[in-house]
């Protein structure tokens, strides 16, 4: 378990209260009728600091999805609140204080790449110099910069999802929400993508609240990984990786055994029996 002061906590000696990135408190979801409710979430608690890295993980239809389109204003809870650096989740979507990658690329089809990536910049109103660096620079990251001129139905799926990351880090947003960014990625794209992801976190110090079906990637960027009950979704364990900061961790760490050792408690977490730590509210 997490010996991490919450962040919501009265730092020791007074001072300011720091602001989460992300709190979400006591929040349900149901769909569905009266009469056939289907509940998403139920009693769904959680504070992400900023700049910290939280990954979500648990079976299929545990609601990862559903919390992550809450927290970013496309849906509203049945109870409970979200806020978003201390607002309203649509008062920071209209603030734009985050960058999305959801698993659907969701790219404009009539732009070409880089005018896919330069659209937040565009609606911002930077430079078209700027814009064109800061695009070039993307592409360069997420080794596109021989496609800056096709158009999306002119990539594959990785490909695609690979300029919605660019997108989403056009701004260099304070907070990434990504869910399953890099499911459509070969192996060894993914990888590079998830270095490169650690590596951008360390540079900005952006929070990152990450979806994936995948525990060593949950194990090899999270500061913690949130683990969630099959459907309804609850919190069941939250689970503390240890494995040194984002700027501390390269590919290497992939082969060292505390690697292997936070894989091993994430799987437990996932897969144990009763979880040890309080069921519906976060444990740390
Ligand atoms: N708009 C909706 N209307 C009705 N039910 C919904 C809706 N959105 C999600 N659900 C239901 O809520 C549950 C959680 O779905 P969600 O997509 O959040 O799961 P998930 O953990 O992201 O799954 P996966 O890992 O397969 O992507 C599922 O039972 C799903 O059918």
């Amino acid at each position: 378990m997490n010996g991490r002061t919450d962040s919501l906590t009265t730092p020791e000696g007074g001072g300011a209260v720091p602001v989460p990135a992300v709190h979400v408190a006591g929040v349900h979801r149901v769909f569905g009728s009266p009469r056939s409710p289907v509940q998403a979430l139920r009693d769904v608690s959680l504070s992400v600091a900023e700049g910290e890295f939280v990954s979500l993980i648990g079976p299929s239809g545990c609601g990862k999805s559903t919390l992550m389109r809450l927290v970013a204003d496309l849906d509203s809870p049945t109870t409970g609140s979200i806020s978003v650096f201390g607002k309203s989740t649509r008062q920071a979507r209209l603030d734009q204080d985050y960058g999305i990658a959801f698993q659907q690329a969701g790219l404009l089809p009539w732009r070409t790449v880089r005018g896919n990536i330069e659209l937040p910049l565009q609606t911002h109103g930077a430079a078209p110099a700027a814009r064109r660096a800061r695009t070039d620079d993307l592409l360069d990251l997420v080794g596109l910069s021989e496609f800056g001129g096709h158009y999306p139905d002119q990539l594959s799926g990785g490909m695609q999802q690979r300029v919605a990351i660019a997108r989403s880090l056009a701004e260099s947003p304070k907070l990434l929400l990504m869910d399953e960014p890099f499911g459509a990625l070969d192996e060894m794209t993914r990888e590079r993508m998830q270095n490169e992801l650690i590596r951008i976190c360390a540079e900005t110090g952006c929070a990152v609240v990450f979806v994936t079906h995948s525990i060593p990637e949950a194990v090899f960027l999270s500061d913690r990984v949130v683990v969630m009950s099959p459907r309804p979704g609850e919190i069941r364990e939250i689970v503390d990786i240890t494995l040194g900061t984002a700027g501390a961790r390269g590919a290497g760490l992939r082969e060292e055994a505390s690697f292997y050792d936070a894989i091993r408690s994430v799987r437990e977490a996932l897969h144990g029996s009763e979880p040890a730590a309080v069921r519906g509210a976060e444990t740390r």
